[in-house]
């Protein structure tokens, strides 16, 4: 068992809701793996980063991900970080990620002041800028596939994905 399609790509990429629009359109369920990191902990994702810090949210994130890549058979959303952790990188060979890229100026329209994002709590702009930049690489590495999304809706964005998957 495999998810169909994997979401890797920056905060506001569109992980969430194209991947769930992806999902909806073959029939499938879809999961996102900050939920399943937050009900697990009990506590939302910026408690986890504030109570344990990052680099054991980031263990965590392994975990859950590597039982989602051998249980799920849905489509699969990961937290826009997933990919700094090289052991994360490794579990993802073999299967079809999609990397939704998304530049500075559409990424900061959608995630506005970062509510919820404990990485973007001081400075979302140069923060944003900084995590672009320093992830661009990591993702295309994992992905099979990559759609930029930028000055497109979420159906139009969905719409390519589901052809590059059949
Ligand atoms: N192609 C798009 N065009 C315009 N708005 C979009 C697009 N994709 C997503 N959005 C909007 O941007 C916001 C962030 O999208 P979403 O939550 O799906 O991103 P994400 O990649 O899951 O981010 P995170 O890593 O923070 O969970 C949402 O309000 C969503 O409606
Ligand atoms: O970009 C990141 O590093 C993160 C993105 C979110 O999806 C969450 O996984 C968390 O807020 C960290
Ligand atoms: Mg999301």
């Amino acid at each position: 068992m495999a998810p169909v399609a994997v979401f890797v790509g920056v905060m506001g990429a569109g992980k969430t809701t194209v991947g769930a629009a992806v999902a909806a359109a073959l029939g499938v369920p879809f999961a996102d793996t900050d939920s399943i990191i937050e009900e697990r902990a009990g506590k939302p994702i910026p408690e986890i980063f504030v109570d344990d810090g990052e680099p054991a949210f980031r263990a965590m994130e392994r975990q859950v991900v590597a039982e989602s890549l051998e249980t799920y058979d849905g489509v699969l959303a990961l937290g826009g970080g997933a990919i700094l952790d090289e052991g994360t990188r490794k579990l993802l060979a073999g299967h079809t990620v999609v990397f939704l890229s998304v530049e500075l100026t559409d990424a900061i329209k959608r995630v506005g002041l970062g509510a919820g994002r404990p990485l973007l709590a001081m400075n979302p702009r140069a923060t944003l800028k900084y995590l672009l930049d320093q992830r661009r690489p990591l993702y295309l590495e994992v992905a099979t596939h990559s759609v930029a999304t930028d000055g497109r809706d979420e159906a139009d964005v969905a719409a390519e994905v589901l052809g590059l998957l059949r």
